[in-house]
């Protein structure tokens, strides 16, 4: 018998890790949203990262726990080393990640909504990814009745025992109804497509393989994985837009796979309720689209040595293998590469204790 989650009559009062989770907004709007949220969210603390024009006001609703962060105060914080953190791009939400002290990270975006499942029940997408980052993962051995952890599933005949205790659970990546995260091409050619099927499914994804990330949904452990959340150099001044999350997903994979952590994608959905501009985002992702060739096959071959004990280790160790192996794509990517490294500078300057 496959560890149970807790059931619904079983859980505290207290919501879930209730003091062990902030919820990281990167936000050029106003925060309406959060008024749909409120029932899930308030109980925690929030960390807004404003993107943009630091003298803009952005209003928070009344009743949230929040500290707001822009970036005069990013630039006072971090000093030389604010040159990590992306501007005028979502990517920006990874200093979030940073100044946090909680063992867990929800991070959503300003334009995604509760959605509802089939029976109509508003879904609490953080409850969700709380349960799913507190069963483990099963990377090293698929099973096909999906997660064995949840209610009424379990491993199916053949499924080793010796394996059945699972992995950690480092990420836990959620889907989204309404608008997919599609591309600028396939937006382009598909510009009314909806998602509307709803699959009740979790899966973990398997030893090896990569995945594109979306930042939209996202959860993860920071104490297992933070220090490899870098959604890298986007946005203003940077030839690239749109694959922070993707380039965070690909290092945290390869990280996790080294350290026998596992990644969750699937539960819960959000509604995400505006499709972004095609036409800026072909503009911000063809050479992401382009270099994706190279750097995909890349990730599949990185291999990192066994004192690599620590997610900190490991990153650096990345970081040298962009710089060896990419940097002839792009002198981009020799950037990167230093900002990879900046970033763990800062991670561990903000976050003595977790020095890696
Ligand atoms: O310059 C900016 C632009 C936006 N933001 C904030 O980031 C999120 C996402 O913005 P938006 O919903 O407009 O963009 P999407 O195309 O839907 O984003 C998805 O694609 C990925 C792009 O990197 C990203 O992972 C997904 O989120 C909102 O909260 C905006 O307010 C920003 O901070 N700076
Ligand atoms: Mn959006």
């Amino acid at each position: 018998m496959a560890g149970k989650e807790s059931s619904s009559s079983s859980i505290p009062n207290t919501p879930l890790l209730k003091d062990e989770l902030d919820i990281v907004i990167p936000t050029i709007r106003n925060l309406d949203f959060l008024e749909m949220w409120r029932p899930f969210f308030q109980p925690y603390h929030l960390i807004i990262v404003q993107d943009g024009d630091p003298s803009k006001t952005i209003k928070v609703p009344e009743g949230f726990d929040y500290e707001l962060y822009n970036r005069n105060d990013i630039n006072r914080i971090l000093g030389p080393k604010a040159s990590c953190i992306s501007f005028k791009d979502s990517a920006c939400r990874c200093f979030g990640y940073m100044v946090s002290k909680k063992k867990y990270i929800y991070t959503i975006d300003d334009d995604c909504f509760v959605a509802k499942d089939p029976s109509g029940k508003e879904i609490n997408a953080l409850e969700q990814h709380i349960k799913n980052l507190l069963t483990p993962s099963t990377p090293y051995f698929f099973n096909t009745l999906y997660d064995p952890y949840r209610e009424g599933a379990d491993f199916v005949r053949g499924y080793p025992f010796s394996l059945r205790e699972g992995a950690q659970t480092a990420v836990s990546h959620g889907l989204w109804l309404n608008i997919p995260d599609y591309d600028a091409p396939t937006q382009l050619v598909k510009p009314r497509e909806r998602n509307t099927r709803y699959v009740d499914a979790i899966l973990t994804i398997p030893k090896g393989t990569l995945f594109p990330m979306c930042g939209m949904n996202l959860a993860f452990d920071r104490e297992l994985i933070g220090p490899a959340m870098y959604f890298g150099l986007m946005g203003d001044g940077q030839p690239i837009g749109r694959y922070d999350d993707m380039w965070a997903g690909w290092c945290t994979k390869v990280i996790c796979d080294h350290l026998g952590l596992g990644v969750k994608t699937g539960l819960p959905y959000i509604w995400h309720s505006k499709a972004s501009n095609p036409f800026v985002n072909l503009k911000k992702e063809y050479n992401g689209i382009f270099w994706q060739e190279e750097l995909i096959p890349f990730f599949q071959s990185v291999v990192l040595s066994k004192d690599c004990s620590t997610v900190q280790k490991c990153y650096v160790e990345l970081s040298k293998q962009v710089r060896d192996k990419l940097g002839k794509i792009d002198p981009y990517f020799n950037k990167l590469a230093d900002a990879m490294v900046t970033w763990i500078e800062a991670w561990e300057e903000l976050n003595p204790s977790a020095k890696g």
